[in-house]
């Protein structure tokens, strides 16, 4: 399909951490006129992240982090209760998911399932999230997880019965974007 857009200039704003680019492009719109634009967008990658679920216990594995982005816009503590994620690496998807659970929850998982994929703030972050569920079993767990020290990474690992997540939903509790898609999956799919 071809492209309405042509762009005309990328500037990098910083890129101190990720990068944040100013790109000026040129839009053609539906009644054929042209327009220049101006927008910011914030590269820091694609992401992936997973829902371990029991069925069995009917349980679920989430985590909790401190998360500044929440703190400076209304989360008091600027704890965040989290599906398990993280950002892609070089390898795929499935890979960088299956580390990361092991990093983040001490869960070696096998069977990874992947549900969707969603642009989770398409106005301004350029991330796609690759969203992926899998059962586990206690005997599972290998570590305590909590994530890498050296990336100051101190993440504390929680098991809940998937009805009170639910409840934590509704409360405000659980107020993760994409810890909701996933626990609403769940439900949608009669899973637990
Ligand atoms: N020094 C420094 N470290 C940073 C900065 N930004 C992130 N980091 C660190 O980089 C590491 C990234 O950890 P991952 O587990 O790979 O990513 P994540 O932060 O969990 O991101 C996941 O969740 C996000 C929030 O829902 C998602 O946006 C993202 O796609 C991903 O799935 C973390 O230790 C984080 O603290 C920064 O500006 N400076
Ligand atoms: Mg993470």
């Amino acid at each position: 399909m071809q492209s309405n857009v042509k762009i005309l200039k990328t500037e990098i704003l910083s890129d101190n951490w990720y990068i944040l680019k100013k790109i000026t492009y040129e839009y053609l719109k539906g009644d054929g006129k042209k327009q220049v634009q101006t927008r910011e967008a914030y590269d820091r990658g694609n992401g992936a992240t997973i829902l371990l679920y029991n069925r069995e216990q009917k349980t679920i594995i989430l985590t909790r982090q401190f998360r500044l982005p929440t703190f400076i816009n209304g989360n008091e503590t600027g704890m965040l209760i989290e599906a398990c994620a993280g950002l892609l690496d070089k390898d795929n998807a499935i890979d960088c998911i299956r580390r990361e659970t092991e990093e983040e929850t001490g869960y070696k998982v096998t069977n990874i399932t992947k549900v969707l994929e969603a642009y989770m703030s398409p106005g301004s972050v350029t991330e796609m999230l690759s969203f992926f569920i899998a059962e586990y079993t206690n005997e599972m767990k290998i570590t305590a997880g909590g994530g890498l020290e050296h990336e100051g990474e101190n993440i504390e690992v929680l098991e809940l019965f998937f009805d009170d997540a639910l409840r934590m939903m509704e409360t405000g509790e659980i107020k993760d974007g994409k810890t909701i898609i996933l626990l609403q999956y769940l439900r949608l799919k009669n899973l637990l």
